[in-house]
């Protein structure tokens, strides 16, 4: 509610209000501009009313919805106590539909987005890409069920609470809510619940899952009054919470009226049984899945069992349930008491994991990451594989990414193996040999090496897939430049790699490795930089605040740029300046126009236009060396674009290492010049994150690399 509410009233950007990240994303995949800003100028504030409620923007509220989304359209519309209704066109909306909330979907709203009536209509982008499919995707998800009576407490360890986890429990039934007597309140408040999930919202980035666990379930929760769930858990939609759990003993014209009505949310069906003579293989157990499935986007189903056997029965009913019901939501089950902890290691969907930082475990039997993936690997389950950083002793130095590295396998209890080797400067040769071996686990390219330039000194790649070579992932295709190579196993179509027998074999042994790539494995040449650079401009501004707008980038070469190119692309921004290289045509095809800077008239006239499109962002990539150039850019273009124009600051990016404590360094130059400024440490934190993702399958926080390379960030 408070999203909406801010949504409508704030003059600025929106700030970030609880669901900002999910009702307000424009992730890279949203592809239209809406209003953030309100033009009208009816906000009430005069020192005689303060503290009264603001009146906000008085346009008609059109809410953009994406496919299967429309009943976001009411969450908003309850929020303003406004009816709705639905129309096909921006143009459909006129004076008629004042007092209404209008709800109108992308696909048609895309149509005449840009010439809607910005005086009459304030257009909202609540269409979003919900986490839960890209979640679902993975093949094994993990979320932390944190037992904390206050979040507040969770804050300085909730980076390491974190690592390894893809979603994150707030367990609203547990929290205690100080009276201000020495005593608790029975039940936490609602707006002492807002301002608890405000405040994991604020440090996490991951999904939440809000509880309301009940008294018979192993909560706190009392049952005497189910209203009170639908009132909590509905103020969770209304808030953008991503999963909302459902207890399965809960009415059911609640359980239907929050599916109903869970707008962007996802529904956790969540049934537990402690009674210890639940049995996996009856007729109840498939009849509690039946049930839970008609309101659910997963289904947990929970139990004491009392015999390891049943740990089996388990997986034997889990596969019945895929089989027979394979349109059903994803099941996420296990059993609780020591007895039950085998079954919490083959769970693959959505594991309720705990830590030992946490104050308690929030169920019998909880186990850690590690303790799981520790498991796992016992079992054969998760078997030894060996990675490798493939850097130059130069960008070793600039950031260290290995320490890390090993620092995560650590802490998630991972068996593998992580090893830098050292490629020659200017000798791509070689790479192959770190690959080619039974128990590769996958590699980083630091720097990143062009597809040409390995293929052409390696040539074992061009055999694999059978001739075909490994297979590109988009970003890798756009920009050119591999930096990770992801192992994959193939699947059943046997279109494996060819493993080369140890005779034809070049190139060092690595430790402990045999020679000859795994059957059935494929590789993917992947770039992992972009999504660094992506998420580093991204931290603090919404990919919204770019769309549209011009970036300035310096480098010396293409290559460097390329990364760059296709995270702006994403960013939709609208022009590209470039100074110091020259894009080929093959670059610009994946990349916003782009006009190089040639003479100083040319400069003068990106600086003089005087509307959104001066340069908003600016990215170097040049070294020591040029930082006078990079200055000059940040001076010139620190002031353009017209006065009061904005209210968010210029974003400046430096992906050279720092010169640091030169008078010029252009972070320095950037801040005086009134920039946002990040620097390649961010951009390579942000980097580790998606390379331990894509090798890995593991999310790590951001701010856990950062804290792990000596930075604290807060
Ligand atoms: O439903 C679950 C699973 C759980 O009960 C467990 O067994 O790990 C822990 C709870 O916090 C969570 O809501």
């Amino acid at each position: 509610m408070a999203a909406v509410q801010q949504l409508l009233a704030s003059p600025s950007p929106a700030p970030a209000p609880v669901s900002s990240q999910r009702i307000n994303d424009t992730s890279a995949s949203a592809d239209m501009e809406l209003d953030s800003t309100s033009n009208d100028p009816v906000m009430i504030d005069s020192g005689l009313m303060k503290g009264a409620p603001q009146t906000g923007d008085s346009r008609i509220a059109v809410i953009v919805y994406g496919q299967g989304q429309e009943n976001v359209v009411s969450v908003f519309a309850e929020v303003l106590g406004k009816p709705v209704k639905l129309k096909r066109s921006f143009k459909d909306v006129d004076h008629e539909d004042e007092g209404f909330v209008i709800g109108l979907a992308l696909q048609e709203a895309k149509q005449d987005v840009e010439d809607r009536d910005q005086q009459l209509l304030v257009a909202i982008n609540a269409h979003c890409t919900s986490p839960h499919s890209q979640l679902m995707a993975k093949p094994r998800t993990f979320f932390i069920s944190t037992t904390f009576p206050d979040v507040q407490a969770a804050l300085p360890n909730l980076d390491i609470l974190t690592v390894g986890a893809d979603a994150v429990e707030i367990r609203v039934d547990l929290l205690r809510e100080p009276r201000g007597d020495g005593t608790f309140s029975d039940i936490p408040s609602l707006s002492y619940v807002g301002q608890q999930v405000m405040l994991l919202r604020q440090r996490t980035e991951l999904p939440i899952i809000f509880t309301t666990r009940c008294t018979k379930e192993n909560g706190k929760f009392p049952m005497d009054n189910p209203d009170l769930y639908y009132e909590y858990l509905y103020r969770a939609v209304q808030w953008g919470v991503e999963y909302i759990d459902v207890e399965l003993w809960l009415p059911e014209h609640i359980r239907k009226k929050l599916y109903e009505k869970r707008g962007n949310s996802r529904i956790m069906s969540a049934f537990h049984d402690f009674s210890g003579t639940f049995k996996w293989p009856s007729q109840y157990a498939q009849d509690v899945f039946v049930k839970s499935r008609q309101y659910a986007d997963i289904v947990k189903m929970i139990a004491i069992i009392n015999d390891h056997n049943e740990n089996f029965e388990l997986e034997y009913f889990r596969s019945k349930i895929r089989a027979q019901y394979p349109d059903a939501p994803p099941l996420s089950a296990v059993n609780m008491g020591e007895i039950g902890q085998f079954s919490r290691t083959l769970n693959t969907v959505f594991s309720p994991i705990t830590h030992p930082l946490l104050p308690i475990i929030a169920a019998p039997g909880q186990m850690s990451t590690a303790e799981i993936n520790g498991a796992l690997a016992l079992l054969g389950q998760l078997p030894k594989k060996y990675f490798y950083g493939i850097s130059s002793a130069a960008a070793r130095s600039i950031a260290p990414r290995a320490p890390f590295y090993e620092k995560c396998f650590n802490e998630l209890g991972l068996p593998h193996q992580f090893a830098v080797v050292e490629r020659q400067h200017n000798n791509p040769a070689g790479i192959q040999s770190w690959c080619n071996q039974r128990d590769f686990g996958g590699a980083y390219l630091d720097p990143g090496l062009s597809y040409q330039t390995i293929m052409k000194h390696n040539p074992w790649f061009s055999t694999l897939n059978n001739g075909q070579g490994p297979t590109l992932s988009e970003a890798a295709q756009g920009i050119g430049i591999i930096d990770t190579i992801v192992v994959k196993p193939s699947g059943s179509s046997g279109s494996g790699s060819t493993s080369t027998p140890p005779s034809q074999y070049s190139g060092t042994m690595p430790p402990g490795g045999q020679p000859g790539l795994a059957p059935n494995t494929s590789l993917i040449f992947d770039n992992a930089s972009w999504r660094g650079i992506l998420s580093t401009l991204t931290r603090d501004l919404a990919p919204s605040a770019y769309f549209g707008r011009t970036a300035v980038v310096l480098a010396l070469t293409a290559d460097d740029a390329a990364p760059v190119f296709f995270a702006l692309k994403a960013l939709k921004m609208s022009k590209i300046y470039t100074v110091g290289f020259r894009t080929p045509s093959g670059l610009a095809r994946n990349a916003p126009p782009i006009e190089q800077f040639i003479s100083m008239e040319s400069l003068q006239r990106a600086r003089s236009v005087a509307d959104n499109r001066a340069p908003f962002v600016i990215i170097s990539a040049l070294g020591r060396g040029k930082s006078n150039i990079v200055g000059m850019m940040l001076r010139v273009f620190g002031e353009a674009g017209p006065p009061g124009s904005s209210n968010t600051k210029k974003v400046f990016l430096n992906l050279a290492e720092a010169a640091s404590q030169q008078k010029n360094d252009p972070i320095v130059v950037a801040e005086q010049s009134g920039f946002t400024a990040y620097d390649a440490a961010d951009v390579a934190a942000f980097t580790t994150v998606e390379s331990l993702r894509l090798l890995v399958g593991q999310n790590v926080p951001y701010s856990f690399v950062r804290l792990a390379s000596g930075r604290n960030l807060f």
